[in-house]
């Protein structure tokens, strides 16, 4: 039997704190910014905040590189405007995750600048070292996921250290303990400032065993994971959701088995992945087949049903924009949002929103490169270019599936800079801004606001949405994502047309003629649940029959 916990019925909220609000006008994002929207977040209903790392860092990926665990970085604000923002947040009954990102530190970090020191520093041991092949060259040849080698030199103690992401993001040695109770203490530290969890950056890489080029679930990860509950939030009632690009439903379950006390559930990203090609990955767009994500789905919410638990999203800060990805930027850009969030809502899971997808805000192009801020996409363009990519092949990997997408400045308003600085933005702001923003959103009530809004409530008042069994409906068809809910005597019927179509689809017989309850929908209401039925562009609605 199914423990009942908290977050089984929250929705959470994602902030990237340098695009969302900028209250010194820097054109940086702060703390202080992010409690200026709180009753805006408390108006949308959310229970829980994952706060994108705000740790000091030299932000050579955004703050995904920290150099102290332990203090804010200055552009983001101070310890006490933290402590400010977890109390003020908690008048409004809003926990604050924070990211832990542990996998590796800043090069800047003084474990690394001790590290670096000497072939026998005390540090030496916190990072992973390895001498050069007898011809100078590389350990191996792992490739970092921000181009180049995965090693870099260190000339002055002659050997290479190993860094998955930028060199100036050096991978941390978890097979050494005391790098394992200097993390244990750091959360321990956070949690006693009344945090509500941990979001957990790549996760599944801290087991790795790097001179077998296994970087993924290494036997010690799930060890790890135990060890690192018992020290730390275990005996706490909070939330921690581990980022694993490499998770499976089984792997899934072995991080979120309640009886394994390990996470409360990850990220995976199966959903995200069949759209990437798959050599080249994400800088070559695959087209976007439904009836292939439909079985990636009901794969996750049938194998997890009884076991673990499902976290779901659309898209965070290194993802593209849901409307835009799956949706209809333009002609349908309102009614194909709220149909992917009555897609995602009503699965089974703890679902998460990406600051700005509650307004609809789409992809951005910007003209030029340079007009990028995010290593990933300037590291790679550079690598890709020289490859012999195409400047135009690039650029529109970059369009589809580059992470600036994710992160142009919040649209608060449709005056200057959208009411997000009155300084220079670090990024250039998305032009659609004028119509696309929030003050807009709150005075139109069939906004997408007010949808997700909508939402959020009806998982409080439904248990079925939260505990309900999912059984998938019309599996093969192309255009059409539907499925049932069923707990007890509820039933919710939940049909969603991904396409710009006019679609008819015929109910099954069990279901024709039922008239229910239609708790939401994004053209009129579905009461009846006629034999046929007609679906707008993009329609979708949910019916609750009992
Ligand atoms: O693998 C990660 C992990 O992301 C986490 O780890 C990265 C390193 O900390 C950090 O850059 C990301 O922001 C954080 O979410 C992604 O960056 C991935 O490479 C790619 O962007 C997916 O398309
Ligand atoms: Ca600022």
């Amino acid at each position: 039997k199914l423990d009942k916990k908290w977050w089984h019925d929250a929705v959470i909220y994602q902030i990237y704190p340098r695009s969302f609000m900028d209250a010194n006008n820097d054109g940086i994002g702060d703390l202080a910014g992010i409690i200026s929207k709180l009753d805006y977040l408390k108006q949308l209903g959310i229970n829980v905040i994952w706060l994108s790392p705000v740790f000091k860092s030299p932000m050579d990926d955004n703050g995904y590189d920290i150099s102290d665990y332990q203090d804010i970085a200055s552009e983001f604000g101070t310890l006490a405007e933290m402590d400010a923002l977890i109390v003020a947040a908690a008048k409004r009954d809003i926990k604050i995750i924070m990211d832990l990102v542990v996998n590796h530190t800043s090069d800047e970090h003084p474990w690394f600048i001790e590290s670096k020191k000497s072939l026998d520093n005390p540090y030496r041991d916190y990072y992973v070292w390895r001498k050069p092949q007898p011809d100078g060259s590389e350990p191996n040849n792992f490739h970092s996921y921000f181009g180049g080698s995965g090693w870099e030199l260190d000339t002055n103690t002659g050997e290479y250290y190993f860094h998955q992401f930028s060199k100036k993001q050096p991978d941390l040695n978890w097979d050494n303990p005391q790098v394992q109770e200097e993390v244990h203490n750091m959360m321990n530290w956070w949690l006693d400032r009344g945090i509500g969890g941990f979001r957990m950056d790549v996760i599944d890489l801290i087991g790795k065993e790097v001179d077998k080029q296994i970087m993924t679930n290494g036997p010690r990860l799930h060890p790890l994971l135990q060890q690192m509950n018992k020290a730390t939030f275990g005996s706490r009632d909070v939330l921690t959701v581990g980022e694993s690009w490499s998770a499976t439903p089984n792997i899934a379950k072995l991080y979120s088995d309640p009886a394994r006390e390990e996470l409360s559930m990850v990220f995976q990203f199966e959903h995200i992945t069949i759209t990437f090609d798959p050599y080249e990955g994400k800088w070559k767009p695959r087209a976007f087949d439904l009836v292939e994500f439909k079985k990636v789905i009901s794969k996750w919410q049938t194998e997890l049903a009884d076991c673990g638990w499902n976290s779901l999203f659309w898209n965070n800060h290194d993802l593209p924009r849901v409307v835009s990805k799956y949706g209809c930027p333009d002609q349908y850009r309102v009614e194909s949002a709220k149909m992917l969030a009555t897609a995602l809502h009503f699965l089974k899971g703890t679902p998460y929103i990406y600051q700005g997808e509650e307004i609809g805000m789409t992809n951005v192009k910007f003209d030029n490169i340079e007009d990028y801020q995010d290593i990933e996409t300037l590291n790679l363009y550079e690598e890709r270019i020289a490859s012999g990519v195409s400047h135009e092949s690039m650029m529109e990997g970059i369009y589809k599936n580059g992470r600036d997408n994710a992160r142009t400045p919040m649209q608060w308003n449709n005056t200057f800079n959208a009411g997000f600085s009155t300084g220079k933005p670090w990024i250039k702001l998305n032009p659609n801004y004028v119509e696309i923003n929030v003050e807009s959103a709150l005075s139109e009530p069939t906004s997408i606001f007010h949808y997700y809004q909508k939402l959020i409530k009806l998982r409080k008042q439904h248990a079925v949405i939260v505990y309900g069994e999912f059984q998938p409906l019309f599996e093969e068809h192309a255009q059409v994502f539907a499925y049932l809910r069923k707990l007890d005597n509820d039933t919710v019927v939940v049909i969603n047309n991904f396409s710009a179509q006019v679609i008819t689809v015929s109910l099954p017989n069990s279901l024709q003629g039922i008239t229910g309850d239609c708790l939401i929908n994004n053209y009129g209401p579905r009461v009846q649940l006629l034999e046929q039925l007609v679906l707008a562009p993009y329609e979708s609605f949910a019916t609750l029959i009992n």
